[in-house]
């Protein structure tokens, strides 16, 4: 493509006409924007679009209306731009033509759309249409409306390595994409990663890319000045793909230590510190990351590794790499899931027969099998009931206690361990199981029967119950989820664990209740194999579970964390799993169907959540229902809770 070539002149560039002046653009296409941005059902906020400054494509007939401006370049003003046929929402990169006088200028966005046009990959910015007017050239492109790498440093500084690792590797994967349709990208820098709605990264700006014509060609000559310039093109020795691994080197430094790696004061010392390999990296670097800098960098390019080798390097294993970042990170460092500080077995400094527990016990928690009976569910729901198959025994644990086997009578005792010592006997009485069970008895006797209606739910209950667990009793314990993201583990032995929301603090209590309290950074030694019992726990639940319904809670405050809340007792029935915390809520999840139904006691009222089938959470005030009672499904479940928490009172004991 030329620009001398593109079609006639007939887009109208109104940036610089009014839209009622000088129009010479078919009438229809003013009164087809006109109805668009009248029209209430359209979803895309209209605010956005100036409905004077329409862009008309005629060939494609295709009319655009220009919206927020999201960048400059050296040459483009980049904007969304509306595409009112297809209601889609583009970036469309405006060149005015003054701007391109110059053949070298001009043969920057030639180059860009020649090779940019024919790129489709995840990673790649998707390449939609280009065209002209009088005034401007336009390309229009996938939008990544959350900016570029550089914004997000600007506000962030520095990132976390997870995140490096996680933005890295999609960035690794479109270069090697690249490379392997024989182009160089010759500008890799932060200012042309840019972010999509769901924080996917994507190649843009193809303005320095070059094509190889033939294996082990050599260019010679770069127009402009590429941000992370290789040696090789510095001094004009010939370069090919390995320069792009060279700027990779520099992105990964940058994104981690908020400055490039020859960053001086003079462009004239950068390139003196390039030419001669002079850069350092500080110790805060992990050994990964480090070596993974180094190897991009290497001065001579032969010794670099390629794009595909980069994607086996071991820095993304060395350490926990998110599958995806949440938008937040743009301005906030991310809270990684407690799992992610897991000891790696090279860096985990345990004797060999810990190393070997270790193993071990990664190994036999990879056997997890989703019990048959869940799978007429869809997959997406077979979630939340898993069954962890593996017959050793942990050494250290004793033999566990059985689970009580598939039927629904009554609950033989299952060794959970004590209240905390001062809580010991004082739990006021309306969090024990027994009043609990009268006021469900009296609830059930006195509301309408046969009501085809559920009352209105409350709006913002605080009621914390189970999201995930995982019984692994046949070898470990219990572990469990709360909605305030509370984990815990019931071991078999029947000592406790419990973390903190952040995955900070830990509480433990051993069999005989005593309490120790510690941080995951500093584990007493005699902890150490429950303690990572519990991450793999977490890991696995984050990894495999989904949260077994979709009600918003309020989340314990990070401060003076002590887990008031933690499930006390457990028991599975052919029909539910059934889960008292100790907090007196009373939990069932129903195998068949994965409905639940949740009894508690908030603030002096009693309430019940029913999470049905497709995960809908909704919370009523007991009072509420008794008054105007509520449908069949959930009365239905409410009388099974009610033998359930009967059972559970006969064999505990009223205080529970
Ligand atoms: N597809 C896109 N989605 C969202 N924003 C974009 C997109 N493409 C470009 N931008 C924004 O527009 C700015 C200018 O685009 P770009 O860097 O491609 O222009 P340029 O003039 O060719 O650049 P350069 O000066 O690097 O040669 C970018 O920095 C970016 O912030």
């Amino acid at each position: 493509m030329s620009v001398d070539v593109l079609p006639p002149n007939t887009g109208h560039n109104i940036n610089s006409y009014p839209v009622t002046v000088n129009d010479t653009r078919p009438r229809h296409i003013d009164s087809r924007a006109r109805r668009k941005l009248a029209d209430p059902n359209n979803r895309i906020n209209m605010v956005h679009f100036d409905p004077n400054y329409i862009i008309y494509d005629s060939t494609t007939d295709t009319t655009y209306l220009r919206g927020r401006l999201l960048g400059k370049g050296g040459f483009a003003r980049c904007y969304e731009l509306l595409d009112l046929n297809s209601n889609k929402i583009y970036a469309g990169k405006i060149i005015a033509k003054t701007r391109i006088a110059k053949p070298h200028q001009r043969q920057k966005i030639v180059r860009e759309v020649e090779l940019h046009r024919d790129l489709k990959h995840k990673h790649v910015v998707e390449f939609h249409s280009y065209f002209e007017d009088d005034e401007n050239v336009y390309i229009v492109l996938e939008n990544c409306p959350r900016k570029s790498l550089v914004h997000m440093l600007k506000q962030r500084k520095v990132l976390t390595e997870p995140e490096v690792r996680c933005h890295l590797k999609q960035l690794v994967e479109a270069v090697k994409y690249v490379h392997n349709q024989n182009i160089i990208h010759r500008d890799l820098k932060l200012g042309n990663m840019l972010l999509n709605d769901h924080m996917e990264l994507k190649i843009a700006d193809f303005g320095l890319a070059t094509r190889i014509g033939y294996e082990g060609e050599k260019k010679m000559t770069v127009c402009g000045t590429p941000n992370y310039i290789a040696p090789e093109v510095l001094q004009k020795r010939g370069h090919s793909f390995e320069a792009d691994v060279w700027a990779l080197g520099c992105v990964t430094y940058a994104l981690l230590l908020g400055r490039p790696p020859f960053e001086t004061s003079t462009l004239k010392e950068t390139y003196v510190r390039i030419t001669s390999n002079n850069y350092s990296i500080p110790q805060t670097v992990s050994q990964g990351a480090k070596s993974f800098i180094q190897k991009c960098l290497r001065h001579d390019p032969d010794q670099r590794p390629t794009v595909e080798e980069l994607l086996s390097d071991d820095f993304f294993t060395s350490g926990f790499m998110p599958k995806s970042l949440p938008s937040t990170c743009c301005t906030n460092a991310p809270k990684f899931p407690v799992y992610a500080r897991l000891p790696r077995p090279k860096s985990y400094a345990v004797s060999d027969s810990k190393q070997d527990q270790v193993d071990r016990i990664t190994s036999s928690m990879r056997k997890i099998e989703i019990q048959p009976k869940q799978d007429h569910l869809k997959p997406d729901k077979v979630v939340d009931v898993v069954r962890m198959t593996s017959p050793a025994a942990f050494p250290a644990i004793k033999s566990p206690i059985r689970e009580l086997e598939r039927s629904d009578s009554p609950p033989y005792s299952r060794g959970t361990s004590e209240s905390p010592p001062y809580s010991r006997g004082t739990s006021p009485k309306p969090r024990c199981a027994s009043t609990l069970l009268d006021v469900l008895n009296t609830c059930l006797e006195h509301m309408p029967k046969d009501t085809s209606f559920n009352p209105m739910p409350l709006n913002d209950p605080t009621v914390v119950w189970v999201t995930k667990w995982v019984d692994y009793s046949n070898k470990y314990g219990f572990g469990f989820q709360l909605s305030n993201d509370v984990m815990g583990v019931l071991f078999n032995d029947t000592s406790r664990i419990v973390m903190s929301p952040d995955g900070r603090a830990v509480q433990y209590y051993d069999i005989t209740g005593k309490l120790s309290t510690f941080t995951i950074e500093c584990v007493p030694e005699e902890l150490e194999k429950k303690t990572t019992l519990l991450l793999y726990f977490a890991r696995y639940m984050d990894e495999h579970l989904i949260q077994g319904g979709n009600v918003e809670l309020s989340k314990d405050s990070d401060d003076m964390w002590y887990a008031h809340t933690y499930l006390k007792k457990w028991f599975r029935t052919n029909k539910a799993i059934v889960l008292y915390l100790s907090d007196g809520t009373l939990q069932v999840n129903f195998f068949d169907d994965h409905t639940k139904i949740i009894m508690s006691y908030v603030k002096n009222d009693y309430y019940v959540t029913y999470i049905d089938q497709d995960r809908n959470a909704n919370t009523y005030c007991m009072v509420h229902l008794i008054q105007d009672g509520c449908k069949h499904d959930i009365i239905e479940r409410m009388v099974f809770a009610k033998s359930m928490l009967k059972n559970l009172v006969d064999i505990e004991g009223a205080d529970i």
